[in-house]
């Protein structure tokens, strides 16, 4: 009977020591096969340095069962995607943006090669051997050519024609000066011009939330991608939100952008999606990872459709919901003159504009549009887009502008 028992109980120990190692065994294979399928082409079974254990950056790693249990709450909606953690580029090596400071000096060369710059035109005027009634009126109509709007170009040639005559000033370098003070006195150094990315005091815990909005077209995806550049380069952490669901591929456009700096993107890639929230999953996500800034890119709307305009009120609202919104820049493309400023009169009309983002000033060399449009919005321009390039985007700034168009 003894010996039964102990046939019987080896037996048993023999069984469960092949069940404990097939089990292992298979366990092993999963964990490999996802490795395997995690790696990027290009990687090897032992690249990147791993030991063979442990995924590479940017792989998709099992989340440890140790890990903090996410309580219903936290959990997205569920049409959003969350970006991966951490964020980490998955592509080329993360880029380093450019510093900020002095990118203004690229306007000055880019419309030194433009024959119809606004400044060379005047300073051409200003410099004839007499300056009569026609000549002012020249000049008048060069700055409204310029898009300076009809109030400021009466107003500089006035305050202009009024101190060369009083002071009888003839030399082309002091009639010169004279014009970039009476330039700068309309584009109004006195504007507070300070972009606020700062946590709001008044909402501890949560990042500051910059909304980004304007007509489709006008630049405000590659807007939201260079402000996040520029943020970074200021050692800010930032979350990207693509509230512009409208097209599914503004949010891959945006995801590029961010993926390249290490900006994590919360989407949603269902087109069409509440971009309300979208915007509110992006806040709480940057709330979460302790950000300092979130961007929120919303869709080009058509100024003349009531529902969308309404929509944008509604982002703004529910963002608000959780915390004060920042800021909200409203993209311009500089190209479009008039137009520009009939968009912008109905957007603040919508959402609390709080600062312009005057893109495509590179292409023009009509710069009067930068007063137009704060006179006729009375917010300052911000930032401006000089480029395509991925840094081409610089704080506004008063005299560098009036100095780049009289250069
Ligand atoms: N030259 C120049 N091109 C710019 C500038 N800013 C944006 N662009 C270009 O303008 C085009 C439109 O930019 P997007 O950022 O896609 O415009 P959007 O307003 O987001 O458009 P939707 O996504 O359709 O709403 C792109 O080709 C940009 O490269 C700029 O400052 N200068």
């Amino acid at each position: 009977m003894e010996t039964l028992d102990l046939i019987i109980g080896a037996v048993v120990l023999v069984g469960l020591l092949t069940a404990g190692l097939a089990v292992g065994l298979v366990r092993r294979g999963r964990d490999t096969a996802r490795r395997t399928l995690g790696r990027r082409p290009g990687q090897d079974a032992g690249g990147s340095g791993d030991d063979g254990h442990l995924p590479g950056v940017g792989d998709d790693a099992e989340v440890p069962r140790d890990s903090a249990t996410r309580t219903i709450d936290t959990l997205p909606a569920p049409d959003l995607e969350l970006p991966e953690e951490p964020a980490e580029p998955t592509g080329p090596a993360r880029e380093r943006p450019e510093p900020v400071a002095g990118r203004l000096v690229r306007l000055r060369e880019r419309l030194a090669r433009s024959n119809t710059a606004l400044g060379r035109g005047l300073l051409a005027l200003l410099s004839r051997d007499t300056i009569d009634e026609a000549t002012w009126e020249e000049v008048e109509d060069t700055l409204l050519l310029a898009d300076l709007g009809v109030g400021p170009a009466t107003e500089l040639v006035d305050r202009l024609r009024l101190r060369v005559r009083t002071l009888g000033e003839r030399d082309p370098q002091r009639v010169r000066a004279l014009l970039r003070e009476e330039l700068l006195a309309v584009v109004d150094p006195s504007m507070d011009r300070t972009l606020n990315t700062s946590r709001p005091a008044d909402s501890p815990g949560h990042p500051a939330v910059v909304m980004v909005v304007g007509v489709n077209g006008t630049g405000k995806t590659t807007t939201v991608g260079k402000l996040a550049r520029v943020l970074v380069a200021e050692n800010k952490d930032v979350v990207l939100g693509a509230a512009d669901t409208f097209r599914a591929a503004a949010a891959d456009q945006l995801a590029t952008w961010g993926e390249r700096v290490g900006v994590p993107t919360v989407r949603s890639d269902r087109e069409g999606a509440d971009p309300a929230s979208v915007a509110f999953e992006a806040v709480k996500v940057g709330t979460e990872s302790e950000a300092d800034v979130v961007l929120v890119d919303t869709a080009g709307r058509l100024q003349n459709k009531a529902g969308l305009m309404d929509e944008l009120g509604k982002v703004k609202r529910v963002i608000e919901r959780t915390t004060p919104v920042s800021e909200v820049l409203l993209v311009l493309d500089a190209t479009t003159g008039q137009n520009g400023l009939k968009q912008a009169a109905v957007f603040s009309q919508v959402v609390d504009v709080t600062g312009i983002v005057l893109t495509k000033l590179d292409g023009t060399a009509k710069g009067g549009i930068v007063v137009a449009v704060q006179r006729e919005l009375g917010v300052p321009v911000k930032l401006v887009g000089l480029g395509e390039g991925p840094d081409d985007l610089a704080p506004f700034d008063a005299e560098a502008f009036v100095d780049a168009i009289l250069a």
